[in-house]
């Protein structure tokens, strides 16, 4: 059967460590996916490399750490990586599109409904797809960093069956393999605990910049959103297509979801909360295990300035961020009516359009 196949190329597989494009490894990737394109799978390409690919060109002699430096080498090389991938790809007839996307792009759904229409127009046109984040625009504050993510939220977006996250490490393991040789390898991980989260480590090569740690965070994103994950090396004939038949030699996250509707995942995972909400534990019983809406006189504190219509995070009891909703009081309104019963609430401030804090409707947990 056709699927949608998100595959993410992070940099330590597509460039030496002295920076540089390798074409071999982009050849290669244009073989195997194009093995997949045979198969009637639908494939989307979320690559980094445009960094590590242009410093040396422009002159820089290591990695640039600065901003604005690692900015121009991502203009560079970014025109360096399409040239490559599209003359690899043309050796199996198959057309390329770029698409530079930046998380602000993520926080208006216009913006991400719109770059999720242009997408399904070149599947459509049996285009191949391929992302990076647009690093000359993109402010620090703002910057997914690491492609990780970005691959996770372009999953989510196209609805994809599998994301497949290429590195250069055989999956994830109970420590960086690279420092401790004795590590073992999760085959399966069901549930991405706290535990799992607190063994992995940042970027082992210098090229690389997320590390294991942004792969499972970027993981925990497209699972909750209804996508399993693989996180693996894919360097062998027909290893793409093992990965995605589920034999491949690296780690896979199961999810035992279906995708979630889009605005969900835009609050959950794109939205950016403009406010803090603490609930007592009846509130946090009823949000998280009842399924019910947030009332005022669950309401503790309130901390920020926003309006009816903005997200807020909601934190339980013990500080513990226990999900985001669409609030329907102003900040000031909610401070009046915390702790208030409903009836109380409309005799201190009036007739209101909507009782619930956050309805059931525009909450998504994120504590479990
Ligand atoms: N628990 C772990 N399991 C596997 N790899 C880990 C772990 N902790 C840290 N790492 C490091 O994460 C690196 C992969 O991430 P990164 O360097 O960002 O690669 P990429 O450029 O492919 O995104 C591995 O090379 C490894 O050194
Ligand atoms: N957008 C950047 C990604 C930076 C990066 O190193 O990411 P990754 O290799 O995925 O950890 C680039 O193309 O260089």
């Amino acid at each position: 059967m056709s699927t949608r196949i998100v595959i993410k190329i992070g940099s330590s597989s597509l460039t030496g460590v002295e920076g540089g494009l390798n074409r071999e490894a982009i050849a290669y990737f244009a073989r195997e996916i194009s093995l997949l394109r045979a198969k009637g799978h639908e494939v989307l390409l979320v690559t980094s490399g445009a960094v590590a690919a242009g410093f040396r060109e422009i002159g820089y002699p290591f990695r640039p750490k600065l901003l604005h430096e690692k900015q121009a080498a991502a203009a560079v090389g970014q025109a360096l990586l399409m040239q490559a991938y599209e003359q690899a790809f043309k050796d199996f007839d198959l057309v390329i599109a770029q698409v530079l996307l930046t998380r602000s792009d993520f926080l208006s759904r216009k913006r991400m409904n719109n770059a999720g229409m242009t997408v399904e127009e070149l599947l459509r046109q049996q285009v191949i797809p391929i992302f990076n984040e647009n690093d000359t625009v993109s402010i620090d504050e703002l910057k997914f960093g690491d492609n990780d993510m970005l691959s996770a939220l372009v999953a989510n977006l196209v609805k994809a069956q599998h994301l497949i996250i290429i590195t250069d490490t055989d999956g994830v393991y109970t420590a960086d393999p690279r420092k401790h040789p004795n590590a073992v390898r999760f085959e399966r991980i069901e549930e991405i605990t706290e535990e799992i989260y607190a063994l992995a480590g940042g970027s082992g090569s210098s090229v690389g910049t997320g590390g294991m740690r942004s792969k499972i965070e970027a993981a925990k994103v497209a699972t909750r959103g209804g996508v399993p994950v693989y996180v693996g090396r894919v360097s062998a004939n027909g290893d793409l297509n093992a990965a995605v038949e589920g034999h491949g030699p690296g780690t896979y996250f199961d999810t035992h979801l279906s995708s979630l509707p889009m605005k969900k995942q835009w609050l959950g995972f794109m939205s950016t909360p403009l406010g803090a909400v603490h609930v007592d534990e009846g509130a946090e019983e009823a949000l998280v295990h009842g399924g019910h809406s947030l009332l005022p006189v669950g309401v503790r504190r309130v901390e920020g300035s926003f309006h009816a219509g903005d997200v807020v995070e909601v934190l339980g009891p013990e500080n513990k961020v226990l999900g985001r909703g669409i609030v329907n009081y102003d900040d000031a309104q909610l401070r009046i009516v915390q702790g208030l019963s409903s009836g109380e609430v409309v005799g201190k401030i009036g007739p209101i359009h909507r009782l619930e804090v956050i309805h059931r409707d525009e909450w998504i947990t994120l504590c479990m």
